[in-house]
């Protein structure tokens, strides 16, 4: 694709090989751009709008929402619910699925989304986002339950964020590769700006919130220990380090640079309950396939996250995703630690 693509043609392009393509997933696309561009100019005014801070309500989560979680999520569901692709839609911040309005069409796919990611940034001026995962609803299926979102990463059509930084770029794969679009808010178009995005397979830097360091499992003690022990270590050679705090961020420097991200499952969230931090329906599985597009892997630590089977809408795993030699000694670290205890 020559450069200027605008992503509206980059997507038609790719739809024209799918035999049978109706226009429906382009549409539903550009309806999801339309979305993103609206939090983008949300999130850029925020603070002369009022609208940053705490909205004083919680999610199903148990966090308190950010007065841009709520407004990001009434966007995309504004911009969705009315268009015909959708028979349903699950958010971060809503409890349940929402069905689709019964005065609206029903259409053949599901989305998934989390409308503002890494809110603990909005206040601070920090890199945001929105991750969206694109399913097909099971055949002929009005009011989807529950059940017909619980569908493995595998099975996704589409996923892709935007992220709200210095520029607003939106990044997606449909499973033919990572491709990257800066927003021209001279036109407000979507331009291919970063296409076939590929993670190095090795890599320098890891991304941990090393506040957490105490409450972790020992595989990821040991592989931190590592990367911080640098030349003087087993690994031979000095590793730097990030921590932004919002994943689509962290993401998006690793398709860019390489690297590896980790939320591992912890002594803390166990003792809440958690199975990790993060989500996987609008979370680790959209990430997780666009890492896997661009080269690299994603795992809890012990299993591909694209292959977990989801018993919940908002169910956590613990995260390990980018440069794929970083992910397979991380994941090596866990058998190897896994089989001590089972000897033990
Ligand atoms: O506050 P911590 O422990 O650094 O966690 C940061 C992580 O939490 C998140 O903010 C969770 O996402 P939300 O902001 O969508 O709830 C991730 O983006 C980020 O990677
Ligand atoms: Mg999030
Ligand atoms: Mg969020």
């Amino acid at each position: 694709m020559e450069h200027g693509t605008t992503l509206t043609q980059f997507i038609i392009e790719e739809q024209r090989q799918v035999p049978g393509a109706t226009g429906d997933f382009t549409s539903l696309l550009n309806d999801t751009l339309t979305a993103c561009k609206k939090i983008a100019c949300a999130v850029n005014r925020g603070g002369l709008i009022g609208i940053l801070g705490s909205a004083e309500t919680e999610n199903v989560q148990g966090e308190t929402q950010k007065k841009l979680d709520v407004i990001s999520n009434d966007v995309m569901v504004d911009a969705l619910e009315w268009t015909g692709h959708l028979a349903g839609m699950a958010s971060e911040e809503m409890d349940d699925p929402l069905p689709i309005p019964t005065q609206y069409p029903k259409g053949k796919y599901l989305m998934l989304f989390d409308p503002l990611d890494g809110s603990s940034n909005i206040d601070v001026n920090v890199s945001v986002g929105t991750i969206f995962s694109i399913l097909r609803a099971p055949e002929g299926c009005e009011n989807p339950a529950v059940e017909d979102f619980l569908q493995p990463g595998t099975q996704q059509v589409c996923a892709g964020y935007a992220i709200y930084g210095p520029a607003t770029m939106l990044v997606l794969t449909t499973g033919h590769g990572v491709n990257g679009f800066t927003l021209d808010r001279s036109i407000g178009e979507f331009i291919l700006s970063h296409p076939d995005m590929t993670i190095p397979e090795e890599t320098g830097e890891f991304a941990i919130n090393m506040s957490n360091q105490r409450f972790w499992e020992a595989p990821v003690k040991r592989y931190v220990d590592e990367c911080i022990a640098g030349s003087e270590g087993p690994r031979g050679r000095d590793f730097n380090m990030r921590w932004i705090a919002s994943m689509v961020a962290e993401v998006h420097r690793i398709l860019t640079r390489g690297g590896v991200f980790m939320y591992p499952l912890d002594e803390k969230l166990k003792a809440r309950g958690q199975d990790g931090k993060l989500r996987l329906m609008y979370e680790a599985n959209p990430m997780g396939f666009i890492v896997e597009q661009a080269g690299g892997a994603a795992s809890t630590g012990r299993e591909r996250i694209m292959e977990i089977k989801p018993d919940d809408l908002h169910q956590r795993v613990p995260v390990v995703l980018g440069s794929k030699q970083e992910v397979e000694r991380v994941v090596e670290y866990h058998r190897e630690a896994d089989g001590k205890q089972a000897v033990a």
